[in-house]
């Protein structure tokens, strides 16, 4: 765990944020399926990264170097240390973040054993003295490694055993061509449709011997941003409710009264988007307004609206960003229950109404 990990900001602490947090880290490793056969949805990924094992295998040789990128929670490690099982190879979990130097990284590579799985996260990160290391590391499976400063400086290449890389990223746009083109098989991780969920909230309840109906699952689904980390999160705290307060078992009603205390709403948005919502409805007539006048209007830092709000909501169709400002759409005022006023349908009186 680096520095990084241990800090919380006001984000992080939210229920429905798809990082992970400590309770997290310390229950996902009971939760994460062991195979591609337990691993719950993105079917074309699995049969896709199936089909590249298995021809592996058949050769015995090292897989492909792997690259995921999807939003966090997705599972991305989780897949990382399925390649690994079902290589039957050991993994080494890294980060970008945690590669500062490109020393750092080769020693890293130089101890790695043959076929090991190589789990670097948030790849994008990696300084780049470092990423470019890895280039020919992915490429030759060697390394030069620099001994001795200045005019004196000689390098000394280095033979690496085979291995295969699974590189995750949020932003494969970020990763530079010359490396994305050096992964034989790219995956894209998709957000996750409410029935899968209620799949993995199933498979998780059953590892936690909570008992749980259909409809409790779906009511949880339903609330979990298409993400499993968020699923399982909720499903936490909806158990620890229905322990408290009812007999143990979850049904709608359990799932719907829990999570309606820790404010996670039936489309998933928590306090904050609500907050959001509201005021851009309430305060501005549905906008368009301005970022920083939305989040002074909220009491929150102008990077937290953006950052942490406003993805979701863009996502739910609940908010658009314009040139001219925040914009509610249709959908909002119908989640929040609210009839759009009447001058919000002309618009083009409003325009350029509230700063930016
Ligand atoms: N397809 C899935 N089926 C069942 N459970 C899943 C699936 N994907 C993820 N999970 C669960 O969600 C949790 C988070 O998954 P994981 O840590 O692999 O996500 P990630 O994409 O690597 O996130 P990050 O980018 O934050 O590292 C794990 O506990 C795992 O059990």
């Amino acid at each position: 765990m680096n520095w990084e990990d241990e800090t919380t900001t006001a984000a992080d602490a939210r229920l429905v944020t798809p990082s992970a947090d400590t309770e997290d880290s310390a229950v996902e490793a009971a939760l994460r399926p062991r195979t591609l056969d337990e691993f719950v949805g993105q079917e074309r990924v699995r049969q896709q990264l199936d089909l590249v094992l298995r021809a592996a295998r058949q050769r015995g040789a090292t897989a492909d170097h792997v690259l995921l990128s999807g939003a966090p929670g997705l599972g991305k490690t989780t897949l990382s240390m399925i390649i690994a099982s079902e290589m039957n190879a050991p993994i080494r979990i890294t980060s970008g973040p945690a590669i500062q130097h490109a020393g750092d990284l080769a020693a890293i590579l130089s101890s790695l054993q043959e076929g090991e799985v190589l789990f670097l996260d948030e790849i994008h990160r990696m300084s780049r003295p470092a990423e470019e290391m890895l280039y020919m590391a992915m490429e030759d499976f060697r390394v030069d490694v620099i001994v001795g400063k200045g005019p004196g400086a000689t390098a000394i290449p280095l033979e690496l055993p085979p291995f295969t890389l699974v590189g995750a990223t949020t932003r494969a746009g970020l990763l530079p061509p010359p490396l994305r083109d050096r992964f034989g098989f790219t995956a894209h991780m998709e957000f996750y449709e409410p029935v899968e969920l209620e799949r993995v909230i199933h498979r998780s309840a059953q590892l936690l011997d909570v008992e749980i109906d259909p409809d409790g699952a779906a009511e949880i689904a339903g609330r979990s941003r298409g993400t499993p980390r968020i699923a399982n999160r909720l499903l936490r705290r909806v158990r620890d409710y229905a322990q408290v307060e009812a007999d143990g078992r979850v049904d709608r009603e359990v799932a719907a009264a829990a999570l309606q205390v820790y404010e996670v709403d039936t489309r998933g948005l928590d306090r904050l988007d609500r907050a959001v919502l509201q005021a851009l409805l309430k305060l501005f007539g549905g906008g368009p307004v301005g970022l920083s006048t939305l989040a002074v209007a909220v009491g929150e830092e102008r990077e937290t609206v953006e950052e942490v709000a406003e993805p979701f909501l863009v996502r739910e169709g609940l908010l658009a960003r314009t040139p001219r400002g925040r914009v509610a759409t249709p959908a909002a005022w119908a989640h929040l229950g609210l009839t759009p006023p009447q001058q919000a349908q002309g618009a083009s009186g409003q325009q350029g109404l509230f700063g930016t």
